[in-house]
């Protein structure tokens, strides 16, 4: 191959975005990053220029990012003990405030500063910044005192509407705030369906750490690449999805609900996901809709 045909080998690669890029230019854009996707930095940094790409194609991304290992890791060193009911993390007052000094004072700013290297404007906030997640004391369904884990009321859709149209991305942790300025620790997988379900996003990405719902879980032969929400509801009734998986398809069908169009379970441990998903034909990982 010349220089020339090198270089219009490029050009094709990239003006095959196009029609994609067409169709998203505007819309937004849902990405849960999850703790469990966030281990390897350079992986991680192809998901944030993914992700800075999207904005400067038109497209607006919102993030809403986990960091349940890391708080883990850091209540181990301090002596705290953690416990987990129906997939959510029991916080007392101590714990709160450790959930808050991670997700909050550690992995929030961390994306924000990677994300700013790569020439994105990412601006990073957690629930308690302008009432952005509204939330009340949650109570599980077998009784259990949960502490300070929140279940979310409102979103205020128009201050990430307001930062999206200034070219911010909007980068979120997931705790929220009480009527009277309580701090909630909320599942990440759950704000972000509640995100993408009050911005009627177009899309909602979830990251994780395996190529989507399989059905056998320990066999990455058995990816499903399509799944509507029915065969999602028997799915969880069959015990075939389960655990961390569980709040995820539950976000998807939240966002469905509200008429998010497509809703995608990734695997976030491979580089640039999100441009493999949205840029390609094929698409890759499960993604979940409301019909055939
Ligand atoms: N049917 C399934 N297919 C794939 N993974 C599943 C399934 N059911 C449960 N899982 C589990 O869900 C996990 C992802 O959730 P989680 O560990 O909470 O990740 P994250 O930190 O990204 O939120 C997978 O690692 C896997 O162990
Ligand atoms: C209530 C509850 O369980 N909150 C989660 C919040 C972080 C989270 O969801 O992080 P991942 O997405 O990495 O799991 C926790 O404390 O671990």
């Amino acid at each position: 191959m010349d220089k020339t045909e090198t270089l219009v080998a490029k050009a094709n690669i990239l003006i095959e975005a196009l029609p994609y890029i067409q169709k998203l230019y505007g819309k937004t854009v849902v990405i849960k990053y999850g703790g469990n996707a966030m281990k390897n930095e350079i992986l991680t940094r192809t998901i944030l220029q993914d992700i800075t790409m999207l904005k400067y194609c038109g497209v607006n991304p919102i993030v809403v990012h986990g960091g349940g290992p890391d708080i883990s890791a850091m209540l181990k060193k301090l002596n705290i003990e953690t416990q987990f009911v129906g997939g959510l993390r029991v916080t007392d007052a101590a714990t709160m405030e450790v959930v808050q000094m991670v997700l909050c004072g550690k992995i929030n700013k961390d994306i924000v500063a990677h994300m700013g290297a790569l020439g994105g404007k990412a601006i990073g906030l957690c629930g308690k910044d302008a009432g952005l997640i509204r939330a009340h004391k949650k109570c599980a369904p077998d009784g259990t005192d949960l502490g300070f884990v929140g279940e979310i009321d409102s979103i205020n859709i128009q201050l990430l509407t307001t930062l999206s149209l200034d070219e911010y991305i909007p980068v979120i942790a997931p705790i929220g705030v009480g009527e009277n300025g309580e701090t909630y620790n909320i599942n990440a997988d759950t704000v972000a369906g509640e995100i993408a379900a009050a911005a009627h996003a177009e899309k909602l990405i979830f990251l994780t750490d395996v190529d989507g719902i399989r059905r056998d879980p320990g066999d990455p032969a058995t990816l499903i690449s399509h799944l509507t929400v029915d065969e999602i509801y028997q799915l969880i009734r069959s015990g075939v999805v389960d655990g961390g998986m569980i709040p995820k398809v539950e976000g998807c069908i939240r966002a469905l609900e509200e008429g998010v169009a497509r809703t995608h379970i990734l695997n976030g441990t491979i580089p640039h996901p999100i441009l493999l998903e949205i840029f390609t034909d094929q698409g890759i990982g499960t993604m979940v809709t409301d019909d055939v």
